[in-house]
């Protein structure tokens, strides 16, 4: 320890679907919290990874692609990711290199103006690796033309490039204070989280159209056996009682096939056996009920729902 001041804070990544948010966190946290798959829109929740930085915690937000609303659900998912953005100390804005300043883009732009600059916004020019460099300083002049970014970044989340000093910067930027997370606590937070990530993927890919993203699952317990292998037990809150059959598929198929998919690569992940027991219930309004914020040990700062 030093003299240095310790610092704290909550950062928010947002951006289009696909622009590398959770690459981006995966990068930054240096565990595996937040599964990337290849479909749009995987991220609904607000799945947060811890980072330490020198004297610094960096607290992750995670939120879902922001874009134009177009259906209900799809409001519900702009207002949660800006619940989330609006709270934090410090604003990501990713943005895809090759794709530039889209649509959706100015869209959110739109979007942190209601902010009113009362939030640090960085912007985040990410996948430089596919994209020629004149034509990245071209983007950039034109985005802090569009709006006073704090910083410009330039990074590959998925090769790393420019990750270290974006990490660097987050470091030396968040506000003085206490951390937020006693460090024990952070210790087994990335297993739950993954291990209730890893069966969402599953959900995901087994389920089709909205209802995965109207799903949350949470590891409820944790149990280390004697012979090594480890019981866990989750939940999958469903937000509709219609919901419930089609999760557990006929005889409890899907679910039974979703499990086992899950355990499968829980126990690559981890190197040793599991036991997954999973359960289907019905909670309509999960996403504004505070606690299942305090079920990984975290609670969310007041406002911030
Ligand atoms: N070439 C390249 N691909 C990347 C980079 N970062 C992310 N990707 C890819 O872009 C896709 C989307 O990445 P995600 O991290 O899932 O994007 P996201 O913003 O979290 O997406 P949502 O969950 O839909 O909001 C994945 O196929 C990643 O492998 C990068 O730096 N370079």
């Amino acid at each position: 320890m030093t003299d240095t001041p310790t610092r704290a804070g909550f950062i928010a990544l947002i951006g289009e679907p696909n622009a590398g948010k959770s690459t981006l966190l995966n990068q930054m946290v240096g565990a595996k919290v937040s599964i990337v798959t290849h479909k749009v829109q995987t991220t609904r929740a607000r799945i947060r990874g811890i980072a330490i930085e020198d004297q610094s915690q960096l607290v992750f937000v995670d939120t879902p692609g922001i874009f134009r609303p177009r259906r209900r659900l799809d409001r519900s998912m702009v207002a949660a990711a800006w619940g989330g953005a609006a709270d934090a100390d410090i604003i990501l804005l990713l943005i895809e290199a090759h794709r530039g300043l889209t649509d959706g883009v100015r869209a959110i732009l739109e979007s942190l103006e209601s902010l009113d600059h009362k939030t640090s916004v960085a912007l985040i020019i990410n996948k430089i690796d596919r994209t020629r460099s004149e034509a990245l300083l071209a983007l950039s002049r034109q985005m802090n033309e569009a709006y006073p970014f704090a910083q410009t970044f330039m990074v590959s989340a998925e090769k790393g490039y420019g990750c270290a000093d974006l990490r660097k910067w987050l470091a030396d930027s968040l506000p003085e204070g206490p951390w937020l997370y006693p460090e024990d606590q952070i210790a087994d937070l990335p297993m739950r989280m993954i291990a209730a990530e890893v069966t969402r993927e599953k959900l995901t890919l087994r389920l089709h159209e909205e209802i995965p993203y109207q799903l949350t699952v949470e590891t409820e317990a944790w149990e280390e056996r004697k012979d090594g292998s480890a019981r866990v037990e989750q939940v999958v809150y469903v937000s509709r009682p219609g919901h419930k059959g089609i999760v557990l598929g006929k005889g409890g198929e899907t679910i039974k096939a979703v499990g086992q998919a899950a355990r499968v690569d829980l126990e690559e992940f981890m190197g040793r056996r599991v036991h997954l027991f999973l359960q289907v219930r019905v909670r309509e309004n999960w996403q504004n009920e505070a606690e299942r914020y305090g079920e990984i040990g975290l609670n969310f700062r007041d406002g911030d729902n």
